[in-house]
């Protein structure tokens, strides 16, 4: 590579879910070049990867980072937290359930400082995405799932859902409902509508503005005084390399490794990092706090009869129930159906696991959880991966202990309500032992899982807010040349599943960075 073309307009550090969109965006204008630097593999060629049925097999394998979490006294230990090295980043290995942020989770952004991220503004974003979402197609609609739903709006008094993205973008929103899901995918063929099917594949090889470096991990970003000039990689050869930055360099690299990759740089608690060797570039104590989730449990059933195969990734519907009174009309718990047995943590503590094709799961979970956690550095080396310390159940009010011990009894009450109730053979975990508040919380706790949703790591916050690493033009504070765009930057996790979050925050990055350079291009002449 001659030194000339190792210069672009822009460089993406991650070819994940939100670098897709803004590598996308950023090359329709053909005068404007752009360099992704992507940490794993082309995902056009692995079926796998494609096939959205098969995302279990895609966990824990060569195609994921799997990351774990420090001792967590209240909770789990043992959560393995998949994250995906793959073009497309997690929208290549997640079940792609597609939810538009609800209006009051954006409300909540701007009252935290997200100037500019206000629900009318963010759902036109949304309306961008490229991503085919659509809800489960009937020819995936299985009969237990079927009437799983409507056992589940019977015993949770909440109306059955058509659509919950049309109540979210042209409706009031909801308090609580059960349905199946909206997913980005093609039913005809099951394959995924990730990021990168959506947003890569199309362009790639065909736009000449764009280089994709694949199997390339950025090491460091460069500076020059307080200006982000470029980044240093190494390739799957083993080459060191140095990709320079004409205007920015955009950093999409995720939750976990964007902070981690500041912090690598010198971003972040100048004090902690002098303590680890690595010098310090800018302080800025906010890099990898905020760490949020929303953790999981488990109850598994064993049914009476063989469940249907039919199915788009054997999660397909969701209920969510509002248990407060007062203003908020949000849903405080959500529960997904598993028609598998999802038995890691079941196992682990020595629980039995139904035959395949016999097993059936609720998993309630926290949608907008209290406790935050810190992600750190504990080495200066860049191949350790960093802690991540989620402090899950340590909120004071032991708010979200009780959603979970709430979330198992309704789960109970389900399984208890026709015509669901006639697929029930036995409860084989927690099991018809474990009944008070107390029992619940403890097996709750220890099966905990997570959703995969880690986010708030680089928190976006108000220009003048200390504590924030990135304004509300994802520029990262104090540095120039520097952004963050990927689920780093959220104040606060949305009540759903994220991943529309991401794609829409992608879509407004790119156009937040096109208007800053005609800005900057303005002044200078
Ligand atoms: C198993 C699983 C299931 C999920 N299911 C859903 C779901 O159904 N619905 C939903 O809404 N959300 C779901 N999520 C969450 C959702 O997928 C993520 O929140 C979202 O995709 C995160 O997007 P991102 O752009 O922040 O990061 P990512 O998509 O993770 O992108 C980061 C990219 O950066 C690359 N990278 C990282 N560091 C470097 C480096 N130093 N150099 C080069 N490249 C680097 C990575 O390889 C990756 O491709 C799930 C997540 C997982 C893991």
């Amino acid at each position: 590579m001659s030194n000339e073309e190792t210069v672009y307009d822009y460089v993406i550090v991650g070819g994940g879910t939100a670098g897709s969109v803004i590598a996308n965006r950023l090359t329709e204008d053909p005068g404007t070049t752009v360099c992704v630097i992507e940490g794993g593999p082309d995902d056009r060629n692995l079926e796998h990867v494609l096939r959205l049925r098969d995302w279990l097999s895609v966990l824990d394998g060569e195609l994921d980072y799997g990351y774990t979490t420090t001792e967590q006294p209240n909770g789990n230990s043992h959560i393995l937290h998949s994250r995906a090295r793959v073009l497309g980043g997690c929208s290549s290995h997640n079940t792609l359930i597609s939810f538009r942020p609800f209006a009051e989770d954006l409300d909540e952004w701007v009252a935290a400082g997200a100037e500019g991220w206000d629900n009318a503004t963010v759902q036109s974003y949304a309306d961008r995405i490229k991503c085919n979402i659509i809800p489960i197609a009937e020819k995936d609609r299985n009969d237990m799932v079927k009437d799983w739903v409507s056992s589940a709006s019977e015993a949770a008094n909440v109306p059955v859902i058509e659509d919950f993205n049309a109540l979210t973008s042209h409706g009031d929103g909801f308090s609580g409902g059960a349905g199946f899901l909206s997913i980005a995918y093609d039913p005809y063929t099951g394959y995924r509508s990730s990021a990168s099917v959506a947003y890569m594949h199309p362009i790639m090889d065909v736009r000449e503005n764009l280089t994709v470096l694949l199997e390339t991990w950025v090491g460091r970003i460069l500076f020059d005084g307080d200006r982000a000039t470029g980044v240093t990689a190494t390739t799957k050869d083993g080459e060191r390399i140095t990709v320079k930055a004409r205007h920015e360099v955009i950093v999409s690299a995720g939750a976990i490794d964007s902070p981690r990759l500041l912090m690598l740089s010198g971003v972040g608690n100048a004090e902690e990092l002098g303590a680890l060797g690595i010098e310090s570039q800018h302080d800025l104590p906010g890099v990898g706090e905020n760490l949020q989730d929303h953790p999981e449990s488990i109850i598994m059933w064993e049914t009476t009869r063989r469940i249907p195969e039919n199915t788009v990734m054997d999660s397909d519907a969701a209920l969510f129930v509002r248990r407060h009174e007062g203003d908020d009309p949000r849903p405080d718990l959500m529960f997904h159906i598993y028609q598998i047995p999802f038995d890691d943590n079941t196992k682990r503590l020595g629980y039995d696991s139904p035959e395949d094709g016999y097993a059936v799961c609720m998993t309630p979970n926290i949608p907008r959880s209290r406790s935050r956690g810190r992600l750190y550095l504990t080495s200066g080396d860049p191949e350790a991966k960093p802690a991540l310390d989620f402090r899950y159940f340590t909120d004071p009010e032991g708010y979200d202990e009780q959603t979970i011990v709430d979330g198992l009894k309704i789960a109970r009450e389900v399984a208890e309500t026709e015509p669901f109730k006639s697929w029930i053979k036995r409860e084989v975990a927690p099991g018809p032992k474990v009944r008070t508040d107390e029992e619940l919380s403890e097996y709750g706790r220890r099966a905990a899982h997570t959703v995969y949703h880690p986010a708030g790591t680089c928190r976006m916050g108000a220009v003048d807010d200390d504590a924030a690493v990135v304004d509300p033009r994802l520029r990262v504070r104090g540095l120039k040349g520097l952004r963050v765009a990927d689920a780093s930057v959220f104040p606060t996790l949305p009540t759903p599943n994220p991943m529309v979050m991401v794609l829409a925050l992608g879509e407004r990055a790119a156009d937040l960075i096109r208007e800053d350079r005609r800005a900057e291009e303005g002044e200078a002449r």
